[in-house]
């Protein structure tokens, strides 16, 4: 069976069994529902700082910090100055999500945002718009007098990154440019916790509220990623409330998990944040990757991979169990999975940025996959309950794992293309290799 929707590259989860009711008429064309996502547009203009250049314009490491406009201008001058420059990329958390998922799954998704009105050829805005997939759809973005987001991606000796934002007119988004019908079609609503980090006045916080009540009034899973550990940091209990009221699917690295629980260890704090929403990633840099989600006990599967020891003892057991929500169980069980880093990760690792919103990327893939095979399949035994993820736990691990070790390999935070043909399949032969 393939890996259900339109995708380049053929079957990236083959089981021996083809299901016959996928092979009714291939002319019948039936859209995906896309994915949406609200993201600050912004370029990302990256550089490699020593420590005192971080501290000469007041910035943390590790950090993303909002700057003045005076502050960028003297940092961008010594940047240019001292030729420090070395890449510029299309950036923004969400735009590289939707970007990597829309390579990924070779489908649409919809990024809601804004978009300089006038655009110079070579600009940011042009750049930003040249370094983006054309199956993300920009037809919803909303019209800006201003110029879009700048983020100095400063990148310090042991590969570290600090984000500097310059943020032009990035949160003018106005909660009237929200598009209901977009969304009501959408198979997950895609937003960062960077989002309400506005000034006084500006719409974004509301445009992204917004967004989230039409999610809601429409049943589309929203799906929060964290951003930085700081940004949790100023507010863990509203962040634990704003999961709490709107969020299906959470995505954060170890840091933001334990700015989030107070849990240092991944696997705690996915537990936690589990009693607050449906299903969660948690990145681990060089440890790997965690989710942790709820399935029924009904339809609950045993690995056949060894049981891991842990916080939580034997907390694979049930990873071959298809992720739910929490609500559409009748006895939900916790259902945990662990990977390590994808071939141990690359040899170099210049740096690690979007190595996590590439694995979101292709969990987003596998549940637009799974809505996809509902659609054109309803009474597929796949549907038998309401399943939120296409595969198991542990084959989305693998999955969003892979994604992520392409990220780190190419040395940007979009990937310029699908993973390559040869890998039919990610196999343990492969897997082994
Ligand atoms: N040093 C490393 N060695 C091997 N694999 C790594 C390393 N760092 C990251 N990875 C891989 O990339 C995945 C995501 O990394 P990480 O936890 O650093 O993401 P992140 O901090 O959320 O990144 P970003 O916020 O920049 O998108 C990890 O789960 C792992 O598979
Ligand atoms: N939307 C948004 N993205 C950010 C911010 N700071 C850093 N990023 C992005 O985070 C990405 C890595 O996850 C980089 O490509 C940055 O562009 C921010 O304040 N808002």
């Amino acid at each position: 069976m393939k890996f259900p929707g339109q995708r380049k590259s053929k079957h990236y989860f083959p089981v021996s069994a083809r299901d016959p009711l996928l092979q009714a008429d291939p002319a019948e064309s039936l859209t995906t529902s896309p994915v949406v996502g609200i993201d600050q547009t912004m370029v990302d203009i990256e550089a490699k700082v020593d420590d005192a250049f971080i501290e000469r314009y007041g910035l943390s490491r590790g950090h993303s910090l909002v700057i003045e406009d005076d502050v960028a201008e003297a940092l961008y001058q010594e940047l240019v100055q001292k030729k420090l420059i070395s890449d510029q990329f299309a950036g923004g958390t969400i735009g590289n999500t939707l970007h990597n998922y829309s390579v990924l799954a070779d489908d649409r998704s919809v990024l809601l945002g804004v978009m300089c009105g006038n655009i110079t050829v070579g600009d940011y805005a042009y750049r930003y718009l040249c370094n983006t997939s054309s199956k993300v759809d920009l037809n919803c973005l909303q019209g800006v007098n201003g110029s879009i987001g700048r983020c100095y991606t400063l990148i310090g000796d042991n590969g570290e990154r600090t984000f500097a934002i310059s943020p032009g007119a990035m949160n003018q988004l106005h909660p009237e440019n929200i598009p209901e019908a977009v969304i009501a079609e959408a198979s997950a609503l895609v937003l960062t916790s960077y989002l309400v980090r506005a000034k006084e006045g500006e719409p974004m916080p509301q445009a992204t509220m917004k967004a989230i009540e039409y999610a809601k009034k429409h049943q589309v899973p929203v799906v929060l990623t964290l951003g930085t550990r700081h940004v949790i940091a100023e507010n863990p209990a509203f962040w634990r409330e704003f999961l709490q009221q709107h969020i299906s699917i959470v995505a954060m690295n170890e840091d933001e998990a334990c700015e989030l629980t107070g849990e240092s260890d991944p696997l705690l704090a996915a537990d936690m944040a589990l009693q607050w929403v449906d299903l969660v990633l948690c990145t681990a840099g060089p440890a790997g990757l965690y989710m942790a989600g709820y399935s029924d006990e009904e339809v609950l599967r045993r690995t056949n991979l060894p049981l891991l020891p842990g916080a939580i003892a034997e907390f694979n057991q049930y990873e071959f169990s298809r992720a739910m929500r929490y609500q559409d169980c009748n006895r939900p069980v916790k259902v945990f999975s662990h990977i390590a880093p994808y071939m141990g990760g690359p040899e170099k690792i210049m740096n690690t940025n979007g190595a996590g919103d590439g694995a979101l990327a292709a969990v987003l893939h596998d549940i637009s996959a799974n809505n996809y095979h509902r659609q054109k399949v309803p009474n597929s035994a796949k549907h038998s309950q309401s399943f939120l993820t296409y595969s198991s736990l542990a084959q989305v691990c693998k999955y969003a794992n892979r994604v992520s070790y392409q990220v780190l390999n190419q040395h940007s935070p979009r990937l310029s293309r699908g993973l390559p043909e040869r890998e039919d399949s990610l196999e343990e032969a492969y897997w082994d290799r």
